[in-house]
């Protein structure tokens, strides 16, 4: 197929800048994403509702819709305690990248440093899903490669979006019924919220 983007007819309006092509501004829609956040030391409730704070204040994104906190056992790793889990649904004009470099920042802000694999650790952010983007990249895999079987991830997922779908591997509903509950507690005495 010929690539056409940088072929402007007549009619188009001038790029507001030089550089800019056809296919750079068209990039420049809102997309919906899928965040995990995941916490087992220190203040986890605190540092969750700072995550999402900080989400929010994301030039170029907008929180949509928080999860119900759950706390889990630990998935792999060492010994250690608990996680408190959230899922959040946003729409952003970020690419992947992007919102992985913010994810990444957000993690170090709260002083995460890794260790090791599946380690303690004050705060994970991973990008769940992102709309109508699937990729291999070991940098970023989308969707996530292990959401899927992730009762921590797909419960609170669940609970503000039960028609979701994984690509690949198919509805949320279904793979929260493979996994089964066993692991997570809902904690309804406990809140994150989106309006701070
Ligand atoms: N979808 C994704 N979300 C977040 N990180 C990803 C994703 N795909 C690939 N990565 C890469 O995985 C690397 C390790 O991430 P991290 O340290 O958060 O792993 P982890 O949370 O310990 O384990 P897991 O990857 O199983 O959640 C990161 O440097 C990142 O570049
Ligand atoms: N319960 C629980 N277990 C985990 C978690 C997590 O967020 N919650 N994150 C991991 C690496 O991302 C590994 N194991």
């Amino acid at each position: 197929m010929t690539d056409t983007s940088a072929a402007r007819t007549p009619r188009e309006p001038a790029p507001e800048h030089p550089a800019e092509t056809t296919a750079q501004r068209a990039r420049l829609s809102w997309s919906r994403v899928v965040l995990a956040l995941g916490s087992n030391l220190g203040n986890r409730l605190e540092t969750l509702q700072g995550a999402i704070d900080e989400i929010a204040d994301t030039p170029g994104v907008t929180l949509q819709r928080v999860s119900p906190v759950y706390e889990t056992d630990p998935v792999g790793g060492p010994e250690q305690g608990t996680y408190f889990n959230a899922v959040v649904e946003v729409r952003t004009l970020l690419t992947p990248d992007l919102i992985l470099e913010r994810a990444n920042s957000i993690e170090e802000a709260f002083q995460r440093v890794r260790v090791e694999r599946w380690g303690p650790r004050t705060l994970d952010v991973d990008v769940i899903w992102f709309e109508h983007v699937t990729r291999d990249d070991p940098r970023l895999t989308l969707p996530h490669p292990r959401a899927h079987e992730r009762s921590f991830v797909l419960a609170p997922w669940y609970d503000i979006d039960p028609e979701a779908e994984l690509p690949g591997h198919g509805p949320i509903a279904d793979l929260l019924a493979r996994v089964g509950p066993a692991g997570v507690h809902r904690r309804d005495d406990l809140e994150l919220t989106a309006d701070r």
